[in-house]
């Protein structure tokens, strides 16, 4: 039996058309209905025919929905509740699929009392945003975590649970605290440190635009594709996931100053055994068949 059989879905970015390709793709017979508040977008949709409704308004897309999902950027989730809050029908399950969890689950809470709020983060994605960035395989063997909190009701969670298997995805569940900790070293602290390294490079004065472009090796390629993801996404991911982000930066700094010395002093040992380890690490992930679809991922889509 499937899960749910209306889903709402809004916002209709990258991650929530991806979601209604994706249901189109793996449970036709659901009722999608979808809403942005971005009127392009919406037309976008339509035009796609991604959902079988797309409305003007949060809460006319949530009247009868029994899964509601919140594809917006983190720091639009709480108005993005309270817009739909007074249409959210009584036994409907709510969702969302936001990059850090605490945060989202606190104002999600704060603007839908009493409903069953079922968070989730669906760790899979590109640098891409919009309707059109989207396609269905997205989460195919992709890690989508479970975050719900205390005294969330078991039988929500396995039909969220249920939902995000039938889109292909493999699910964990997790305490929303921990889901931050693990995403601000796994995810976030790599975005930031893209970010950083392009505007280093771009502000070198002895070295021209066009000689960073030309030169780009593998692994400044592949940070300019994480340094290009949508910034609004960006900060608010750092905004909401401070406390974590700041620890792991913190870390970071000490190992980053730590290789900074043993360069200094000539202490090539320190530094075979670092790499070393590392790549250990690297091979572990490939052995586990967790290797990166790759740094163009979704490029094939376009
Ligand atoms: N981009 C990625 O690789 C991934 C993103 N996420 C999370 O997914 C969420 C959406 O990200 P994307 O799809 O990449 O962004 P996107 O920018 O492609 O789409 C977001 C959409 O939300 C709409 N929107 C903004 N505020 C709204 C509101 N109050 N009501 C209705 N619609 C609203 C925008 O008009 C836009 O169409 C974010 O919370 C992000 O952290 C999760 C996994 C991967
Ligand atoms: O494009 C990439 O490499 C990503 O890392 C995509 C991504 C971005 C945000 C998430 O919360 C999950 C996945």
């Amino acid at each position: 039996m499937l899960p749910f059989a209306r889903v709402t879905i809004i916002g209709l970015g990258l991650i929530g058309s991806s979601i209604a390709r994706a249901v189109r793709a793996h449970m036709p017979t659901v009722r999608l209905t979808g809403y942005d508040a971005d009127a392009d977008v919406r037309a976008t949709v339509d035009r796609l025919q991604l959902c079988d409704d797309v409305t003007e308004s949060a809460g006319a897309a949530v009247i009868d929905a029994d899964l509601v999902i919140l594809c917006v950027p983190v720091g639009a989730m709480a108005a993005a509740a309270a817009e739909l809050a007074g249409d959210l029908p009584a036994d409907a399950i709510i969702s969302d699929v936001g990059s850090s969890k605490a945060e989202v689950l606190r104002v999600l809470t704060e603007a839908l009392p009493g409903a069953t709020i079922i968070p989730a983060h669906p760790v899979a994605g590109t640098e891409r945003s919009g309707p059109e960035a989207g396609f269905a395989t997205l989460f195919h063997k992709r890690w989508c975590i479970i975050t719900p909190g205390h005294g969330a009701d078991p039988a929500a969670v396995q039909r969220v649970s249920e939902f995000w298997r039938r889109l292909g995805a493999d699910v964990e569940t997790m305490a929303p605290e921990h889901h931050d900790r693990v995403l601000a070293v796994t995810s976030h602290l790599p975005h930031l440190i893209a970010y950083t390294i392009v505007g280093t490079a771009s502000d070198l004065e002895e070295v021209t635009q066009s000689e960073v472009i030309k030169y780009s090796a593998g692994g400044f390629r592949d940070f300019t594709r994480i340094a290009a993801s949508d910034p609004t996404m960006w900060r608010d991911v750092f905004l909401t996931n401070r406390e974590a982000v700041l620890d792991m930066l913190q870390r970071f700094s000490e190992d980053l100053t730590a290789l900074q010395r043993a360069i200094r002093l000539g202490k090539g040992d320190d530094l075979f055994d670092h790499f070393t380890r590392t790549r250990a690490i690297r091979r572990g992930i490939i052995e586990q068949g967790q290797d990166d679809p790759a740094p163009d991922f979704g490029r094939s889509h376009e």
